[in-house]
């Protein structure tokens, strides 16, 4: 019999920060042998396709199978931030019908199909807040791995919602007093998290939907057979450790984009990689900084998903300006709500500053005249700065961006946290105290994080090792299934 492929469905969370590593692991996986099902939403389906070449792809790739299922929202949906619950219902009622039948259809093929050539599925890898696949696994007797898109540390306060709410550290109120106090009762982070800094769904009343879903996802996700997360050990290990208490395999598989790189290292080059963008990248942004000095630049973006108000924006623009440094900064149509952009920014590209409405970020950040990053904290934006050795600003606002903007500061010293507030003062005197290089501790452990980074992605290196154990583990199952058919 042919040496046939393990065969892995994967199911992410249909937004821009979860599709894209999730894309990235999927390039991994399918490099070290196995056949891919790719399972996305119709409508990230059809960007996906549009953004990549396919046949060069599918000839680096070619066990890669891009798959789709209706996500249950009508074609105009907005599928933006504001209406992301809808979303998440929509998926879980809706998507796990389709998802299931799809299932099925790829279990049914080997009967139809070439036993030489084809394969069923024998693991799904599913986004953590994919909690259908646990349901659809466990009715067709199929593992799932979980892939929490998170870091490890806010993973592991996820899984303490229910302990803060027995606390009454939930809601966490505004302007109260008790604001600046340190959370307790999650072990490991005693003395480093304040309620100002827990993820923004603990600003829920206890039984508001929104909050009652995510508890349900993460207790449904304690089922998977193992977690797989986008970090590296030398970053997070004491949690890492914790984790363990919850799952009997973890696999820190990060930084995602380096290990990619350092996988298909001695591989032909793809003439056109997928990125994992869902938007048109403007690389006018490339030339524009390779006019600019060495470590000149400091580099804006709040993510995709991320919205303001014109104030903010305002405040944010004369900041920068007057901090007197170059600026490139990733204005997304949809980042602004109420009044639009005001006028200032409406054409600010100059010698000064250079506005896009979506970047190369990855690039971007590897360019040596950018010498520090003002983000919103989004975990891939996070990990990415940490890679290439970038210090940050952070301004987080919601889901997991509060812990990780503490992490950045007040754990690993890799940049420094604006939190709650952006007066133009406050955003030009970071602007000034980051890219002059003024914390000496923060320029040190910027490198000695970049480099334990790529040194974790290394033959040897903490993921690496866990990538092949990973590998290992799906193997195993793969032939686990085979015994049981043969017997
Ligand atoms: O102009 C841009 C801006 C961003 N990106 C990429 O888009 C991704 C953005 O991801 P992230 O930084 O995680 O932010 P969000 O898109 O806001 O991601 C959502 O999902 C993340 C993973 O769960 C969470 O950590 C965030 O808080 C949540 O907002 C990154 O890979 C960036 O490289 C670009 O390619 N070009």
């Amino acid at each position: 019999m042919a040496d046939l492929q393990s065969h892995v469905v994967m199911l992410p969370f249909p937004v821009q920060g979860h599709v894209k590593p999730m894309l990235m692991l999927a390039e991994v996986l399918c490099h070290a042998g196995f056949r891919i099902s790719f399972v996305n939403t119709d409508h990230i389906h059809d960007i996906i396709l549009g953004n990549i070449d396919k046949s060069s792809f599918l000839s680096q790739f070619p066990g890669f199978c891009f798959l789709s299922i209706p996500d249950g929202l009508s074609p105009e949906h907005p599928r933006d931030i504001s209406s992301i619950i809808e979303l998440f219902t929509s998926i879980n009622s809706m998507g796990k019908i389709m998802f299931r039948d799809l299932i099925i259809s790829l279990l049914r093929q080997e009967d139809l199909d070439d036993k030489e050539t084809w394969q069923a599925p024998c693991c799904i890898i599913a986004d953590g807040i994919m909690s259908l696949a646990i349901d659809v696994g466990e009715e067709l007797e199929i593992p799932v791995i979980t892939f929490r898109t998170y870091s490890a540390t806010c993973t592991w306060v996820y899984f303490h919602l229910e302990k803060l709410i027995e606390q009454r550290e939930i809601p966490v109120l505004e302007g109260n007093e008790d604001i600046d106090g340190l959370v307790t009762c999650i072990p490991e982070l005693e003395k480093v998290l304040r309620r100002r800094d827990l993820p923004s769904i603990c600003k829920c009343e206890i039984d508001h939907p929104t909050l009652k879903f995510f508890l349900e996802q993460t207790s449904k996700m304690k089922k998977a057979s193992g977690l797989i997360l986008n970090t590296f050990e030398d970053l997070e290990a004491p949690i890492i450790r914790q984790l363990h208490s919850i799952y009997s395999k973890v696999y820190t598989i990060g930084p995602l984009q380096a290990l990619l790189k350092s996988q298909l290292a001695g591989s032909p080059p793809i003439a056109a990689p997928a990125t994992g963008s869902l938007r048109q990248e403007d690389r006018t942004c490339i030339s524009w900084l390779d006019r600019q000095p060495a470590k000149s630049v400091i580099y804006v973006s709040f993510g995709s998903v991320v919205v303001m108000s014109r104030d903010q924006i305002l405040e944010f623009w004369h900041g920068l300006i007057n901090s007197g440094k170059p600026f490139l900064w990733v204005i997304r149509p949809d980042l602004v709500f109420g009044d639009g952009l005001p006028e200032e920014i409406m054409c600010p590209t100059n010698e000064r500053g250079y506005v896009v409405s979506w970047a190369p970020q990855v690039e971007v950040l590897a360019h040596c005249a950018v010498g520090g990053f003002l983000t919103h904290s989004g975990w891939n934006s996070t990990l990415e700065s940490i890679t290439v050795g970038l210090p940050m600003i952070c301004w987080p606002l919601i889901v997991d961006q509060k812990v990780n903007s503490r992490c950045v500061s007040d754990i690993w010293r890799v940049g420094l946290d604006m939190k709650d507030s952006c007066d133009r003062s406050t955003v030009e005197k970071m602007v000034r105290v980051l890219m002059e290089n003024q914390d000496e501790e923060i320029a040190k452990s910027t490198t000695k994080f970049a480099n334990l980074a790529q040194k974790s992605v290394m033959e040897g290196g903490s993921s690496f090792c866990n990538i092949n154990k990973l590998i290992e583990d799906i193997r195993s199952i793969q032939s686990e299934k085979d015994d049981c058919k043969r017997k």
